[in-house]
């Protein structure tokens, strides 16, 4: 059972002292004397924290740690009379989650330990939100608790991260999380999507050129290589990635040079690579669409984002958030959601998640007429087909909104008849009976909605 403190050390009497006062606050715990019989004891259990000393015979506290880190278990307290900044940075980097001085104040070691039990992530009880300062990562489920952990731990490390997880999952956060929770934080971050970029412009793109290097390369021009030195690239939609391409990249990921499109300089380059995909890039392998060699490069961690539907206890804190942003951003006096329509909002679907999710909030943060935002507010959930043009209308109406325009109800109705009318001729070479038909429409409808069309756009 993982619920007792496990407690290493050689001294014998640091062991005691410190299970005593442990027991005295109500906690079970286990002595061990090395790292040996910590082993022996790990076949059959796992501590719920573990205690360890640094320097013992035989193997020591940090040696344990780099092979505990895998495995699951509880959190480790690292006691040293060692408080130099090489060993307690190697206890923190071997997953240490406090380092005490010895000798120690007992009661300050109790504290620490009764803190990391609190802080722990336990299976059925809901931790302490983790929070990641300055990118606005949110989230409360298990599954994002995970995530956060993920990146907390590899990103201070120079492994290449790939990011997968549907469109509008917050691929891209988390690379900006990696980055700026990492020693090239003060270096630059640059995002460059694979799949935007026509595939004879990516590789000037991601190397640059030289002058004269094409026609209408009129002077060099550093690429996203060069202008993230020292930094991090995001390479987004990495699946999508031509081959030929894939090839060159895979090329200066293993050895750390390239030269630009028409250049002879050769650039070494330093740059961490967090690459994203939507697509099963396992699959793209296998059919031979993507270069299993430059799979394993970037895919060394892997960090898989849930969609929203499978974190749902996240929607409302989220929802919140976007909310209050979107006001404050349209300098819109606050807002805030009824208990029923945020209920709503945590029942509806999102295939294009949290993006989807934030543009309902905006929306709605543009539209209620009141403060609080009821139900009847947020509208009709868009059919999943009809999600394109319902964007765009909706980005228009926004913008519209925003700059004040008049009319802007009968504008869209008009331009609403006007596209469908003309569809439904187009499709009925002129027919106007048919064409209303297949519209649903009574003749005389659109017989009136096509003069009105007509007049007002003359
Ligand atoms: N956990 C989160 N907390 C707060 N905001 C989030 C979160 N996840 C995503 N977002 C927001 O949702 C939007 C979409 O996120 P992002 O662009 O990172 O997604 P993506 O997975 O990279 O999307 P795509 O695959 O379409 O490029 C952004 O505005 C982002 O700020």
């Amino acid at each position: 059972m993982a619920d007792d403190i496990w407690i290493i050390d050689d001294d014998r009497s640091v062991r005691f002292v410190l299970a005593e006062a442990l027991r005295d606050a109500g906690l079970s715990v286990r002595e061990f004397g090395d790292a040996a019989t910590v082993r022996e004891a790990l076949r059959k259990g796992r501590p719920a924290l573990l205690v360890t000393d640094v320097r013992m015979p035989g193997a020591s506290g940090l040696d344990l740690l780099g092979e505990l880190q895998a495995r699951e278990i509880g959190p480790v307290i690292v006691m040293s009379a060692y408080t130099d900044v090489a060993t307690t940075a190697a206890a923190y980097r071997a997953g240490a989650v406090d380092y005490l001085a010895k000798p120690f104040d007992l009661d300050q070691a109790v504290a620490s330990v009764q803190r990391a039990l609190a802080d722990a992530p336990q299976a059925d009880a809901p931790a302490p939100a983790v929070a990641l300062p300055s990118h606005a990562l949110l989230g409360e489920s298990a599954a994002m608790r995970e995530v956060f952990r993920l990146i907390g731990r590899v990103a201070a490390s120079d492994l290449n991260v790939l990011v997968t997880g549907e469109t509008g999952t917050g691929k891209e956060l988390v690379a900006r999380a990696l980055h700026e929770e990492s020693a090239r934080s003060s270096k630059p971050f640059v995002a460059l999507n694979t799949a935007a970029i026509p595939s004879e412009l990516l590789e000037s793109e991601l190397f640059g050129h030289e002058a004269g290097a094409f026609t209408g390369a009129a002077r060099r021009v550093a690429g996203r290589f060069e202008q993230a030195e020292g930094g991090t690239l995001f390479l987004d939609e990495i699946g999508d990635m031509p081959l030929a391409l894939q090839t060159r990249l895979l090329r200066v990921l293993a050895g750390g040079e390239f030269y630009r499109v028409g250049g002879r300089e050769l650039i070494r380059c330093n740059v961490r690579i967090v690459a994203a995909t939507h697509q099963d890039l396992d699959a793209r392998v296998v059919s031979g669409q993507f270069r299993a060699d430059l799979k394993h490069r970037l895919d060394v961690v892997r960090i898989a984002l849930p969609a929203l539907r499978e974190r749902r206890s996240d929607i409302a804190v989220l929802a919140q958030h976007f909310l209050a942003t979107a006001a404050q951003e349209l300098k819109l006096p606050p807002k805030r959601f009824s208990k029923a329509a945020l209920k709503a909002v945590a029942q509806r679907d999102y295939p294009g998640n949290v993006r989807e999710l934030e543009n309902l909030c905006r929306r709605v943060a543009v539209i209620a007429a009141g403060n609080e935002i009821l139900p009847a507010d947020l509208g009709q959930a868009p059919a999943t087909a009809h999600g394109d043009w319902t964007d765009a209308l909706r980005d228009w109406a926004s913008r519209a909104l925003a700059d004040d325009e008049a009319d802007i109800h009968s504008r869209a109705r008009e331009a609403l008849d006007r596209v469908l009318l003309e569809a439904a001729l187009a499709a009925h070479q002129g027919h106007r009976q048919h064409a209303a038909a297949a519209l649903g429409v009574g003749r005389n409808t659109l017989t009136r909605k096509l003069g009105a069309s007509r007049t007002r756009k003359g």
